[in-house]
């Protein structure tokens, strides 16, 4: 089991930010994950990378009951590419670098490399389209760049888990085309790990992503098969307004109706 949540919850100044949340991912299984703000999916995230606890309830990630693992290990088992790692990046270091510095979970590239890493790291910059700005510094890269930069460092660790949290975000329509063609790709992939995707937007969700867990107010609101979840009925009731489902060449997106 990659992730084994049992009603967790999580309460903070008598908020409760998480309320009993009940949510299984099996290997080979990659899921979307979509929550309108404030409905707790960085706090979930947080979570499973071990940054914060459940008030209540037991957590497991990649079969490692918490409170019996050593977090930072499991931590270099999961990559996380998200809004918040692209700005701790440092805007005059290289993408080689910053996808060796993958490798180590670090934040800056300390050590001395071998030349297998570096090949490895240049081979991930090749999957991901990056080979023709792998010198430029980070700050100059556009933000489809910076995406597939940051992915491929997630990559570098070789994680079992990947969440890529609203990576779409800032993408004009082509770059996020592109950047999901590879999503697709790395999806598809023999050792590809086993990914999450965070998004505000059915219409990015891949037919890779076979299951959808929809967080509503600190709830998994419904959590299963996608084409069972992402439904006129369900997504009306989950959005409180409602919706009409399309679907196009294999993905869906959602409209207001008015
Ligand atoms: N440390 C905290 N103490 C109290 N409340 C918190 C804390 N962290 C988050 N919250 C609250 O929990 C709720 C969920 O926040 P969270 O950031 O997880 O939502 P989200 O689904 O990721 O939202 P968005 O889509 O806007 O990023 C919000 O109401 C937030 O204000």
């Amino acid at each position: 089991m990659i992730i084994d949540a049992q009603k967790i919850s999580w309460v903070r100044a008598d908020h409760t930010v998480l309320q009993n949340i009940d949510w299984q991912v099996r290997e080979g299984e990659h899921w979307s994950l979509i929550g309108l703000n404030g409905s707790g999916k960085s706090t979930l995230l947080k979570m499973i990378n071990g940054y914060i606890w459940p008030t209540s309830g037991s957590l497991a990630v990649l079969g490692n009951p918490f409170g019996t693992v050593d977090l930072r290990e499991l931590r270099r088992k999961i990559g996380w590419v998200s809004a918040s790692l692209s700005e701790k990046i440092r805007v005059d270091e290289c993408p080689e670098s910053i996808v060796l510095s993958g490798k180590f979970a670090s934040i800056g590239l300390y050590v001395r490399t071998s030349s297998a890493e570096r090949e490895r790291a240049h081979d991930l910059l090749h999957k991901l389209g990056c080979t023709s700005f792998e010198n430029r510094p980070f700050g100059l890269l556009s933000q489809g760049e910076k995406q597939r930069v940051l992915i491929a460092r997630a990559l570098m660790a070789a994680p079992r888990l990947l969440i890529l949290d609203e990576p779409c975000n800032g993408l004009d329509l082509f770059a996020r085309e592109r950047l999901l063609s590879l999503v697709a790709e790395l999806a598809g992939s023999p050792e590809a790990p086993t990914i999450i995707f965070v998004t505000h937007h059915v219409d990015e969700i891949l037919p890779c992503f076979a299951h959808t867990l929809l967080l509503k107010a600190g709830t998994v609101y419904k959590a299963g098969a996608a084409r069972e979840v992402l439904t006129p009925e369900i997504m009306t009731d989950f959005y409180d307004r409602r919706v009409t489902v399309l679907q196009q060449n294999g993905r869906l997106s959602i409209a207001l109706t008015f």
